[in-house]
């Protein structure tokens, strides 16, 4: 059976060439990275949008205002639901929607935004039945738009401090929410600013004066037919962010605002008539759609990376320039070793989130199956390896994307690269669903109570039985036979383990010596959030272990080995200070490690342009005139400039108004 590489009729003949040098099948590679059922539903589905042009740009959005984007992105994802059953086949497929949604509308938001990610996930885990009855289905069958209103002006990450009330009224049987001050006033909330009718709000629950802390309550925000604001509700937008533009995130008050005692999500905790209070089983189970969102956002991630990546190496077989042998000509730019360094590990970094996407995200339906019933255990654990992965996938992604931005070199900066916009909806990443220092420390809390476990001889759970593991002194990279990685993996398992017991006994430490433990806390944060990172790159390297064991097509593991010893080689120099603390490695191991990487970039380059293709990012997709699939980049860069509103006339009005003037005086001066 020949390879499949992605080779189409007007191709560019350097990629063409390119593309045949592939040692594997990119069909079967996307398989091993989306899922064959999903790799092909993905095909299919793009396949499907090309030939639907109501769902096609108007034109490129970054010629239009906000006002434009907002409408362009109302009117395609209207059109998207009307044709979904004609689309795709499950349309409670997450995954397969999301596909749809970046083919369709790209990733600057639209008015579901978080209609689907959180206000669907917050009913599906904290309204009960007859409340799911109520609000899910008319949410699902999209009957209103819903939003998730947590974050106030004041407060995003202290949960604790959040001011908006929701004060129960015995005699009314109803809630009064309030918001008390300029500071309570919600602010973030993605699509709430012109576009949501109901919000999942976050309130504090107070039951005759008592304070229960907060609680997620339902609350209709516009009227359904005139869309104006209900009495007692003030809406707006919070205006333009770094990217994210199609997005109205918003700002919400309430000036005493009442809704019936039913509007509390009551699956968990509860309220009856009386004002009687039930305590949830678990104190967090309202943080749910939080989870959920950090879930998602770790192989969504890895597809923005992934999409940068697929743009800046595509591009770099096409853009020659300077001479690597004096007079042999121009070469290929990926042909550099530094821009072979710049983004191969990028490559590898996006493959690697996609895979740690898909075990978080079945440990997410576990868990999610498991609190159904009222089961908790497992939810501190999901909590822990979200907050890390959610903070160091986000950072890292964001960093391998300004490489990215960076190799295509002044394209990359103007719009018509794609870059810009997926790297600030990524960046965005790094701050929502919990600042990303903020989730490490959360993270590092765990791991600070796995020592106490591991030192009674326990593990707190299976994502940290290796610190129960005895430490080895000196690493044996380079002392085992060529080819063999076990010992860089160890590494990754060395370093973490010793940089949290390290951190433990520090605070040991100074709380023996008397400091209050969360003084010590505070004098050792950034070596806890340290060990958080440490661990959490360990999980990532083992879970690209754990993928490419597992694949059975000796081509595709081949190839996918390659990109993973790329990984273990290249993160480890990029923590190298680490294992050089405790002389686990000596100078000539790290030296063994860099010359093992050059090695592979060299491996890589040929297979470069499938690794990418392998991603099936369509053109409509990827939105970038340097990251088409068929290498046509400058006749289209020039094509895309022209669309410039700039060029709808040669001389725009401020030339006759300020500059002409100025420039007249001083030819006049000068005459003088
Ligand atoms: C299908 C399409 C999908 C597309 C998605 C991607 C597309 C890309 C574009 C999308 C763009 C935009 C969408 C963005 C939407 C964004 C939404 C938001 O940002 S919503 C707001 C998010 N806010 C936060 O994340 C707040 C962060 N803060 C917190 O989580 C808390 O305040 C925290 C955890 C810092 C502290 O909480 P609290 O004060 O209540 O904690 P305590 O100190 O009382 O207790 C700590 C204790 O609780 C445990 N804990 C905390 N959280 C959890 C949890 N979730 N689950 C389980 N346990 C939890 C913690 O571990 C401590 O335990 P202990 O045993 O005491 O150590
Ligand atoms: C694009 C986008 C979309 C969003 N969408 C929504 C939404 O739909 N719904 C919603 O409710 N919210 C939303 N948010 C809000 C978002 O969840 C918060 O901005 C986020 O949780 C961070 O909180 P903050 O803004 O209060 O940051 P702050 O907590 O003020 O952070 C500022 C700095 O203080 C540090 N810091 C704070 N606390 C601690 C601590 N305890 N220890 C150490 N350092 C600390 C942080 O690390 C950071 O460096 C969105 C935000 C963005 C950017």
């Amino acid at each position: 059976m020949p390879l499949n590489k992605e080779i189409q009729p007007g191709d560019n003949d350097e990629l063409t060439r390119e593309r045949l040098q592939a040692t594997f099948d990119t069909q079967q590679m996307a398989a091993a990275l989306w899922g064959s059922d999903l790799a092909r539903k993905r095909r299919e589905l793009a396949k499907k949008v090309d030939k639907l042009t109501v769902l096609h740009d108007s034109k490129d959005m970054s010629f239009m205002t906000r006002e434009e984007k907002l409408s362009e992105n109302a009117r395609k994802v209207v059109q998207m639901f009307a044709h979904v059953a004609d689309i795709v086949e499950d349309p409670s497929d997450d995954a397969e929607m999301f596909h749809l949604s970046s083919n369709a509308i790209g990733h600057e938001g639209h008015p579901f935004g978080v209609h689907f990610v959180m206000f669907i996930p917050a009913l599906k885990a904290q309204a009960d039945d007859e409340q799911r009855e109520k609000w899910l289905m008319p949410a699902l069958g999209l009957q209103l738009i819903g939003t998730y209103a947590q974050t106030e002006l004041g407060h995003g990450t202290n949960l604790r401090a959040l001011e908006t009330m929701a004060t129960f009224d015995k005699a009314t049987d109803e809630f009064v929410i309030h918001t008390p001050t300029v500071t309570a006033l919600k602010w973030w909330p993605g699509s709430l600013g012109k576009s949501s009718n109901h919000a999942v709000v976050s309130a504090n629950l107070i039951i005759d004066g008592k304070s229960y802390g907060h609680h997620n309550f339902m609350v209709q925000i516009r009227d359904e037919n005139t869309h104006k604001p209900l009495k007692g509700i003030t809406v707006g937008d919070i205006g333009p962010k770094m990217a994210y533009n199609a997005s109205d995130n918003g700002f919400l008050g309430f000036d005493h605002h009442r809704i019936p005692r039913r509007n509390m999500l009551m699956r968990h905790a509860k309220v009856d008539k009386n004002g009687v209070y039930t305590k949830p089983p678990h104190a967090k189970i309202g943080y749910s759609a939080m989870v959920h969102v950090r879930s998602v956002m770790i192989g969504h991630q890895g597809m923005f990376l992934g999409s940068a990546s697929t743009i800046a190496i595509r591009y770099s077989l096409v853009r020659r320039q300077g001479e690597i042998k004096e007079g042999s000509g121009e070469v290929k730019i990926l042909d550099y070793q530094t821009q072979q360094h710049r983004l191969f590990p990028q490559l590898a970094r996006a493959y690697v989130f996609m895979f740690a996407g898909k075990e978080v995200r079945e440990l997410y339906q576990k868990v999610l199956s498991d609190m159904e019933k009222g089961e908790t255990t497992l939810l501190a654990d999901l909590h822990a390896l979200t907050s890390g992965l959610k903070s160091v996938v986000t950072h890292l992604c964001v960093a391998g994307m300004e490489q990215c931005r960076m190799a295509c070199g002044g394209h990359g900066y103007s719009r018509a690269s794609g870059i810009p916009e997926i790297w600030g909806v990524a960046v965005g990443g790094c701050t929502y669903e919990g600042e990303n220092m903020v989730m490490l420390l959360q993270l590092a809390r765990y791991l600070m109570k796995a020592v106490k476990e591991t030192k009674k001889g326990k593990s707190l759970g299976r994502l940290v039985d290796y610190l129960l593991l005895p430490q080895d002194r000196h690493s044996l990279i380079g002392r085992v036979p060529q080819g063999e990685y076990g010992p860089h993996l160890a590494a990754f398992e060395h370093i973490a383990r010793r940089q949290i017991f390290k951190v433990a006994d520090e605070l040991t430490k100074l709380q023996d010596k008397g400091m209050s433990k969360e003084i010590a806390w505070q004098k050792k944060a950034v070596e806890l959030q340290r060990a958080a990172r440490l661990h959490t790159r360990f999980y990532l390297a083992a879970c690209f272990h754990r993928k490419v064991q597992s694949v059975v097509d000796g081509r595709i593991r081949e190839a996918l080995a390659d990109l993973y010893h790329l990984h273990l080689n290249y993160e480890l120099l990029d923590m190298v200070n680490y294992a050089l603390e405790d002389a686990y490695l000596k100078a000539d191991q790290v030296d063994f490690i860099r010359e093992d990487m050059y090695r592979l970039l060299e491996t890589i380059r040929p297979n470069a342009i499938s690794l990418v293709d392998a991603f099936e990012f369509s053109d409509r997709e990827l939105r970038s005139v340097l990251g088409r699939r068929d290498g046509h980049v400058y006749e289209n860069l020039y094509k895309w400039a022209k669309e410039s509103e700039l060029n709808r006339a040669d001389v725009l009005p401020y030339f006759d108004k300020y500059l002409k003037p100025m420039m007249l005086a001083a030819r006049q001066r000068s005459n003088i």
